[in-house]
């Protein structure tokens, strides 16, 4: 029974989860079927007042994320909640900010950029298509059940897994050491029309991103040893040849 309930929650986290990835996509689309869009009506608000908000949610975001990912608050956490449903747990409440984020935007008039209408067009959607395409292509690369919290909710009353055992590097892998960071930040910068609101998500969505490869570096680093330094070494941070660290000397 507990087991039953256990696999339960972690498939209605998963399930939140994958709406609130869907509604991201739609929302930086501009895609109609969603509640709220990145340019979604002006809604009045004074310029500085909309650029606190949204930074606010961005930050609010950013630090779920960062707070909730590392080693010391998983190990306190899961004294009140079970191992086998911490990932879960993480999924659920990262795609809970995300939809706050989304729901409470506010847009923010004014053009970067708008080549609709231009030959850029099709080929800006395809490199966005293509960026969520290696997004998606890395967690199964990982493992994508494991990331998404179903493999420890169907391990549920078994010994809990300590954490990622293998350093690996399957295909993206092997040319940058973020290729799911990778793929969000092609599909955050590649679209035909840039607001200055939109524009606004993509440098603090960017942000976050480098500082939440700092923390997560730190972090295989301190799993991993040498083995993370040497492959750090080799490969490139987002950008293949780019972002190399010095192996530390002994
Ligand atoms: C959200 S995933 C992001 C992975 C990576 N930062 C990326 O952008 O593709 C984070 C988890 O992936 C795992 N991970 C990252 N790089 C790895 C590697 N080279 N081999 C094995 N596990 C890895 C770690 O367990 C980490 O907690």
């Amino acid at each position: 029974m507990q087991r039953t309930l256990a696999v339960a929650y972690g498939l209605v986290a998963y399930l939140i989860f994958f709406a609130t990835f869907l509604w991201l996509v739609a929302f930086l689309a501009g895609l109609p079927f969603v509640p709220t869009t990145v340019d979604d009506g002006v809604n009045g608000q004074p310029l500085a007042q909309a650029m606190v908000v949204d930074l606010a949610l961005i930050a609010l975001f950013g630090l779920q994320h960062s707070v909730m990912a590392r080693p010391r608050f998983k190990a306190a956490w899961t004294r009140i909640v079970p191992s086998s449903l911490e990932r879960s747990t993480y999924v659920l409440a990262a795609s809970l900010m995300l939809a706050l984020l989304l729901w409470f935007w506010h847009p923010i008039e004014g053009t970067v950029w708008d080549v609709r209408g231009t030959a850029a067009e099709p080929v800006l959607w395809t490199v966005f298509a293509i960026g969520w395409a290696v997004l998606f292509i890395s967690t199964w690369l990982i493992n994508h059940f494991e990331l998404f919290g179903l493999k420890q909710s169907w391990n549920h009353g078994r010994p809990a897994d300590p954490g990622p055992a293998k350093l690996r590097e399957p295909m993206f892998y092997r040319y940058v050491r973020h290729p799911l960071y990778l793929g969000f930040s092609i599909a955050f910068w590649s679209v035909p029309f840039m607001s200055i609101g939109h524009l606004l998500f993509v440098i603090g969505m960017q942000v976050y991103i480098l500082i939440g490869i700092a923390h997560e570096e730190r972090d295989l680093r301190a799993h991993f040893g040498s083995a993370y330094d040497d492959y750090s070494a080799r490969v490139g941070k987002l950008l293949p040849g780019i972002g190399r660290r010095a192996r530390p000397t002994a």
